[in-house]
């Protein structure tokens, strides 16, 4: 049996829907965290494949890599369909990021939802040790603490939501909200990204499901049972990614992008291709610089790396096209022969790859519209050449920018004007008021990193 502990100190059994195998990028926060994590602590890795077979389940496939165990499942096209791109993406995905005109109400979605949780549970039962300590992550599987519940585990159970939690007069446009969401009273700790989603936490529990807060600080719901939410803001591995962008000029690659730029200033922005990442909206914030500083025209370059992500779902398939469309029509309108102002590319990138393309960058440009955490704000910090470092222009509608504060300059991205003003000031940031910004910034990358997120959290659970 794999998994069981041997009595004693238990292992850490890390469930999420998207797991990195050994030989994939990480592309995605939650993976990248979780590799991070996991590398350093050891443990069971439990999750999807990352493939569509002729049925959910089967075989759990088993890779030991060092300290890390990897059991994952296929999902059949069905279930991959009704869970993944049905309720997890086209429900859940587009509610927890204030996009209501957007949810899907599709109730074979939901059954297909509540089914993956079931076999997650059936499949994950046999694995657990007595004395394991259980780490379910994300939207897509909220009620599995549950489902163990029933199936009698009786562990430390936590649970991590990376996206943001829209207070509760939002949550209750979720389809059957209640029966959904007081699953998550099967916890023993909810872990969120800022203070603003435990507070629309508490606030969903206390006014729509009755629950009361105890002097200990836990909520009790009126079936009595108890459970802890509490904030830990997901950090990066900042040191590595630091060493990783000071090597940067041992990749052909690096020294491809910076030959190309002929000393043009970069822009850079890398997300998936999600419509939570404000990507026209931050198009149109750059053509709006470009139209009100001429002087800028062939002295800067937009990279924008957008990777294409949930492919199976119509409003991605959506913004893809419009991005196309909107790179296309400023290229058009801007470029010269010998200057192209937006490079848009569709590839991803490996992470050692990507701190040198952050640290070649004068600005990182991250405008979300909504986002739990956004790792790739701090992976540009942390990228930077201490002696001469960019400036990170920053959403304050990610989770990040309750962290990194006024030491980045925050935006409003779906104010277009106040991007552009804010890339131009970026631009022409003098030295010192770059390194100090930066100097901040990265105290608190240092302090916060992925493995003081990790211990506080699991600290937290096992007490
Ligand atoms: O697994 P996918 O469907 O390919 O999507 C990738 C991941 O996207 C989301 O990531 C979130 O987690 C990050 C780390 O906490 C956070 O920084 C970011 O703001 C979030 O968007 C999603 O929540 C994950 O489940 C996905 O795996
Ligand atoms: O080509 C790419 C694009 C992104 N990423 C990684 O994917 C993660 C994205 O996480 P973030 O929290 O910014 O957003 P998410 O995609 O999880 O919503 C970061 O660690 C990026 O370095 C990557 O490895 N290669």
């Amino acid at each position: 049996m794999v998994g069981r502990s041997s009595g004693g100190q238990g292992r850490l059994i890390v469930v999420s829907n998207r797991v990195a195998l050994p030989d994939q990028t990480a592309t995605g926060g939650l993976a990248s965290a979780m590799r991070a994590a996991l590398q350093e602590r050891g443990g069971l890795w439990f999750g999807w494949s990352g493939k569509v077979a002729r049925q959910t389940g089967g075989e759990v496939h088993r890779i030991k890599d060092g300290i890390v165990e990897y059991a994952t499942i296929d999902l059949s096209r069905a279930d991959h369909d009704d869970f993944y791109n049905g309720f997890a993406n086209r429900t859940l995905w587009p509610l927890l990021h204030y996009r209501p005109d957007l949810v899907d109400y599709d109730r074979k979605h939901l059954a297909g939802y509540l089914r993956v949780n079931n076999l997650f549970a059936e499949e994950l039962m046999s694995l657990i040790g007595p004395h394991d300590l259980v780490w379910i992550n994300d939207f897509h599987l909220i009620p599995l603490a549950a489902m163990l519940r029933e199936r009698g585990i009786r562990n430390r159970i936590g649970f991590f939501l990376h996206t943001p939690l829209p207070a509760a007069g939002l949550l209750i446009a979720l389809p059957r909200h209640r029966e959904l969401l007081e699953t998550l009273a099967s916890y023993d700790l909810v872990g969120l990204h800022t203070p603003r989603d435990r507070r629309a936490l508490e606030e969903y529990f206390l006014h729509e499901v009755g629950a009361t807060m105890r002097r200990d600080g836990r909520l009790q719901t009126p079936g009595g049972r108890m459970f802890r939410a509490e904030v830990f803001p997901i950090g990066i591995d900042t040191r590595e990614v630091a060493d990783s962008a000071s090597h940067a000029n041992e990749h052909e690659e690096i020294h491809q992008l910076r030959h190309s730029l002929e000393g043009r200033a970069l822009i850079i922005g890398v997300d998936r291709l999600d419509y939570s990442k404000g990507l026209p909206e931050r198009f149109q914030a750059y053509a709006r610089l470009l139209e009100r500083s001429p002087q800028l025209h062939r002295k800067v370059s937009f990279l924008q790396i957008a990777p294409p992500s949930r492919g199976g779902v119509p409003e991605y398939r959506q913004i893809r096209r419009d991005l196309e469309r909107s790179a296309g029509h400023i290229n058009g309108m801007y470029a010269a022969p010998d200057w192209v102002p937006i490079r848009y590319v569709n590839n991803s990138f490996a992470h050692d790859l990507l701190s040198g393309y952050y640290r070649t960058a004068r600005v990182g440009l991250v405008t979300p519209l909504r986002d739990g955490m956004n790792l790739v704000a701090k992976e540009y910090v942390a990228s930077q050449d201490p002696n001469d470092p960019g400036v990170l222009v920053l959403s304050r509608f990610a989770g990040a920018a309750q962290e990194l504060g006024n030491d980045a300059l925050l935006v409003n991205p779906a104010d277009t004007e106040e991007v552009a003003e804010a890339l131009g000031i970026a631009l022409t940031m003098p030295l010192p008021e770059r390194r100090a910004r930066w100097r901040r910034m990265m105290d608190v990358l240092e302090k916060q990193d992925v493995t003081a997120w990790r211990n506080a959290f699991l600290q937290r659970l096992a007490q």
